[in-house]
């Protein structure tokens, strides 16, 4: 299995994913999946903290293959969930939500999308408008599973066709399996170190 073995490139990649487990068995299969091949490929996980939910099977995949887990939260989000046992990992707390999608965004060299609910959205959201407005050429890659990510795609095409926006410009990248989402944004991204500083 090619996908096996540390990438020669290590990559921070940060992950959006639901807060909830949600209701498809797929979702969380691919969830471990995805943690599993970044920590077999030597890419460190960027999220948004915690144990519960997709995020929560995420980062203890991650973490037992070996990956550095990076969590970036907001001090209420972390009272709140100080007691769903999450995986070692460095925290880096924040006063709100918006800084911490700021500080994810600004660390990461490339961004996954789980399915999620309306905070994945929000998140997703502000990675396309940054890579609209040419803020960044980090790569965005929806793991669309059972279709978890077809309505946003005919939702990004409509707003084309009605001339808001150009397609081209969008640079969302759709795929169905966790080996296919690391291998586009391992051919697309540009790793960068990411200083302490940097990180906070
Ligand atoms: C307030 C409660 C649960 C919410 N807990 C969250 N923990 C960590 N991160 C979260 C949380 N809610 C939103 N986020 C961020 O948005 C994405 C998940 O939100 P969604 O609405 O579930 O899609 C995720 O990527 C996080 O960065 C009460 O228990």
């Amino acid at each position: 299995m090619k996908n096996r073995v540390p990438h020669r490139r290590p990559l921070s990649v940060c992950v959006f994913a639901g807060a909830r487990t949600g209701s498809s068995r797929h979702a969380s299969a691919a969830a471990e999946e995805l943690g599993s091949l970044l920590g077999s490929r030597g890419h460190r996980l960027i999220y948004g903290g915690g144990g519960s939910g997709l995020m929560g099977t995420l980062a203890w995949s991650a973490h037992h293959a070996g990956a550095e887990v990076v969590a970036v939260m907001p001090t209420f989000l972390y009272e709140i969930e100080r007691g769903i046992a999450a995986p070692p990992q460095t925290l880096r707390l924040t006063t709100t939500m918006t800084e911490r999608k700021a500080r994810m965004i600004e660390a990461a060299d490339a961004f996954v999308a789980l399915p999620g609910g309306f905070g994945t959205l929000d998140e997703v959201f502000e990675v396309l408008c940054l890579t609209y407005l040419e803020q960044h050429t980090k790569p965005l890659v929806l793991l669309d599973v059972e279709d978890a990510w077809r309505g946003l795609h005919t939702l990004v095409d409509e707003i084309c066709r009605h001339g808001y926006a150009d397609r081209d410009r969008c640079g969302l990248h759709m795929v169905a399996r966790p080996a296919e989402a690391i291998a586009t944004i391992e051919a697309e991204a540009v790793g960068h170190d990411v200083s302490e500083e940097a990180m906070c």
